[in-house]
């Protein structure tokens, strides 16, 4: 392979070699083998705990050292999130200045980042200019994908009528306007905001996603209305100069088609190193895979756990190409394994390695009979059986491992197994021990992982004396999110007074009284169809049941508003109708307070809808703020936060409460609004289509591609929602240092998401999680047994 590499024979500092060989030394045995890289793809699949981003910041510095890379020959590395970025170029840093090296010869960028780096240098290649056009994130209620939709359904009357008729209708018209509202407002933008990320992000257009429509024969051609939204999406997107971010991905792939212009960026990259590769979705991985070639070689390294992946079933992220890529590594002995982690005590990395292996051990027993009860005739044979987890264990350090307490010792059992009478037994017993250890170790930290922001806001309200009594902060993660989204409900609400006619305006205000509880939750659809029927209805109108009353009492309410408060004061009053807290009604005066400062003397409905909307359109972006991992892992706090969220972070104490069977890992779940189309949701069966299509190309594109039933792909979503799961319950275990702390509730809501935080409401009787039982088979001293 000709591309400049040295040996460190060349270099000018002869001490560089020892200290290089003693940075060698200090990694262990899967972290040298990422280190002693010299050329080629590899692959490296590490376990949790295993030091990924210390490995790599250490390989990173001493492959600069090594090859005496500068600015105009360096190393790339990718990752995900622009904290991650921050702290690896940090640690880089460091060991750089340890070297007595100069800090060039390297950049750490967000594949966004670099994306966006490549095709602004070249717009008339990549077809994006920053400076005129806009970026989004198409939410299934952003007004791209709404308008992408009417435009839609009003040029394509057959295949709407198809839907409106589902799988059996009797044509009475109160229906097919509910249906028609379902389709609109709710099934339709969904559809169209997973398939366009999925093809997008797979590398397929509007086109190709047309051709793939003529490999699938279903009744409702899925696939080709799921062509036809993106094509009008796209048309929208133009038209307004917006782009997403896989136009960002596109356009730097566009620059670097160019064959000079991708030699240039060629000859400037040394090696590109991807951290969190199980995340990555096909085009981002063939843009580092182009970036990182030169003529037949690739210098490709690529870092990830494929048991952490758990962004597969709601983003296009997909592990699938990771696992194949480190399998293609493996038969080229190109894999490393980093099996060692000192993060977790023993007993609770035997616990996450027995999940594992237990999982695991039932799916394939699942399947099997699967197999024998049926053969599926519409199973592409090119599709390979994948179990929810990759059979790597983690193991303890060395005892001469470098890491400074490495393996801690557990306190208390270090696995604790609880089954509490009820949800507030639970925050009892998790209260109590919190104080208890935080007393003793003030200078310890440790977290409440949650599956659900509803369960995270329950215990927040349940844990505030903390603070004032035990001098314990309490940081509730999901509490500045909630913060978040103020704006937005204020602007339904007055969107619906100012047009209560609006069947769209009337839906919206009402899914925001659903969700913060404050209306009984029930189709919405049938509500409003007839906007009129439902607030004023005449003595025509069959009795209102008692939950629509209410609902009706609550909008009644807000159009009284309108007409005997004066405009500057309907914010305030929206607040406390939405029965917002101290802290979020601070937020409302706030809000209040900016729209009247940029509406002196011009205060009308109409003009606060225009600010408003404006607000939460140019501040989307600033929403998604850096994230430092420092306020998550404050010492003597306790943080509530999701597991999704407590990837990449850990704390001495670890509670995992609620592990209950209907949540984790969850049932198949199809709204009932929408069941008239079928038991499945089109989403989902798009995505799993689009997904056998484009893992067809990858593994075996001479094969026929079959394109699975609507039936076959919603169980095939389903089966990888259910291994998802089981992979979010394991990121959440390998997240705690010194005590894990499980809990399953005798009792709980029925549901979270109607769970209104009040004694008095009934309790259900809840299964535990499956894995719970046998994790109290296999670890009984686990098991504890409590006095109140
Ligand atoms: N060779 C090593 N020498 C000293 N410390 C190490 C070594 N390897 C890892 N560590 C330490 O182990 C800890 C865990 O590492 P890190 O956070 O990079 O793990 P990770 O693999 O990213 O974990 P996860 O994927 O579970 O979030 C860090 O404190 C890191 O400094």
């Amino acid at each position: 392979m000709e591309n400049n590499i040295n040996s460190t024979s060349h270099l000018s500092v002869p001490n560089l070699s020892i200290k290089l060989e003693e940075l060698r030394n200090s990694l262990r045995p899967g972290q040298q083998q990422l280190a002693s890289w010299t050329a080629g793809k590899m692959a490296i699949s590490a376990v949790p705990g295993a030091g990924k981003s210390h490995s790599l910041a250490v390989a990173a510095a001493m492959m600069i050292a090594q090859y005496r890379l500068h600015p105009r020959k360096q190393l790339i590395i990718v990752t995900y999130t622009r904290s991650a970025a921050a702290g690896i170029k940090a640690k880089i840093k460091e060991r750089l200045k340890e070297l007595k090296i100069p800090q060039t010869g390297f950049m750490v960028q967000t594949l966004h980042g670099l994306a966006l780096n490549i095709a602004t240098r070249n717009p008339d290649l990549s077809q994006l200019n920053l400076e005129t056009s806009t970026v989004i994130i198409p939410t299934p209620s952003h007004r791209v994908i709404r308008s992408s939709v009417e435009k839609w359904i009003s040029g394509n009357p057959r295949r709407y009528q198809l839907l409106l008729e589902g799988a059996e209708f009797d044509g009475e018209e109160t229906e097919r306007l509910r249906r028609q509202s379902v389709l609109r407002t709710e099934v339709l933008p969904k559809l169209a905001h997973t398939i366009i990320r999925e093809a997008k992000s797979s590398g397929l257009n509007p086109e190709k996603v047309w051709e793939l429509s003529d490999y699938s024969q279903e009744h409702y051609q899925i696939l080709a209305i799921a062509a036809g939204l993106y094509e009008q999406y796209q048309i929208v997107m133009r038209s307004l100069d917006f782009i997403d971010y896989d136009d960002m991905i596109l356009g730097a792939l566009n620059v670097i088609e160019n064959p000079k212009i991708r030699q240039v960026w060629q000859q400037q990259i040394f090696a590109v190193f991807e951290d969190e590769a199980q995340d990555s979705s096909p085009l981002q991985e063939k843009l580092i895979s182009a970036l990182a070639s030169k003529e037949n070689d690739c210098n490709l390294i690529r870092v990830g756990d494929p048991n952490q992946a758990i962004n597969s079933t709601f983003t296009p992220a997909d592990s699938v190409y990771f696992n194949w890529f480190c399998e293609t590594c493996k038969s080229q002995e190109k894999l490393a394994e980093m099996t060692q982690a000192g993060r977790s005590s023993k007993i609770i990395i035997d616990a996450a390695n027995f999940v594992l292996k237990w999982v695991n051990g039932q799916w394939e027993y699942e399947s099997k009979k699967q197999r024998k009860k049926h053969i599926n005739s519409d199973i592409s044979e090119d599709k390979k059986e994948v179990i929810p987890f990759r059979l790597q264990s983690i193991e303890t350090v060395s005892k001469d491992d470098p890491q400074p307490n490495a393996n801690p010792e557990a306190v208390g059992e270090g696995l604790e197994l609880y089954r509490p009478d009820d949800i507030y037994h639970t925050v009892d017993l998790i209260k109590e021990r919190i104080i208890e250890l935080l007393n003793k170790n003030s200078d310890h930290n440790a977290a409440i992982l949650v599956r659900e922001n509803r369960q995270g806001r329950f215990l927040a309200e349940n844990l505030k004396e903390l603070p004032k009594k035990h001098k314990i902060r309490v940081y509730e993660v999901g509490e500045s999110e909630r913060f978040s989204q103020i704006p937005s409900e204020i602007l339904n609400l007055l969107q619906f007074i100012d047009r209560p006619h609006s069947p769209d305006y009337l839906k919206n205000a009402l899914e925001i009284l659903q969700n913060r509880g404050l209306i009984p939750s029930q189709d919405l659809n049938i509500l409003a169809t007839y906007p009129e029927n439902f607030l004023y209805p005449s003595s025509l109108i069959p009795e209102q049941k008692k939950p629509v009353l209410e609902a009706r009492r609550y909008c009644c309410n807000l159009l009284q508003a309108k007409l005997e408060l004066p405009d500057y004061q309907l914010i305030p009053f929206l607040g406390m109708t939405l029965k917002y807290t101290g802290a979020e009604l601070a937020t409302v005066q706030k809000l209040s307070e900016r729209i009247s400062q940029e509406l002196v003397g011009k205060f009308s409905l109409k003009s606060v809808l225009n600010v408003l909307r404006e607000i939460i359109n140019s501040e989307q972006f600033e929403g998604i703020e850096e994230d430092s991992e420092e306020r998550y892992t404050r010492q003597n706090q306790v943080t509530i936060i999701t597991m999704h969220k407590s990837k990449g972070l850990d704390w001495d104490y670890v509670f995992l409460p609620f592990l209950h069977e209907d949540v984790l890992p969850g049932n198949p779940w199809v709204p009932t609004a929408a069941k008239f189309l079928g038991e499945f949701t089109l989403a989902e069966v798009s995505r799993a289509q689009i997904r056998a299509a484009v893992h067809h190309q990858y593994i075996n594109p001479e094969n026929t591609l079959i394109i699975p039933n609507p039936d076959n792909a919603w169980q095939e979503a389903q089966q990888l929602k259910k291994a998802e799961e089981y992979r979010l319950l394991y990121v959440a275990m390998t997240r705690a240092k010194r005590l894990l702390w499980m809990s399953a509730a005798k009792e709980g809501p029925f549901r979270w998401s109607v769970f209104k935080a009040d004694t008095s409401i009934n309790l259900h009787s809840k299964v535990p999680c499956p894995i719970f039982p046998i994790l109290m088979k296999q670890f009984p001293n686990s098991v504890i047994e409590y006095l109140f």
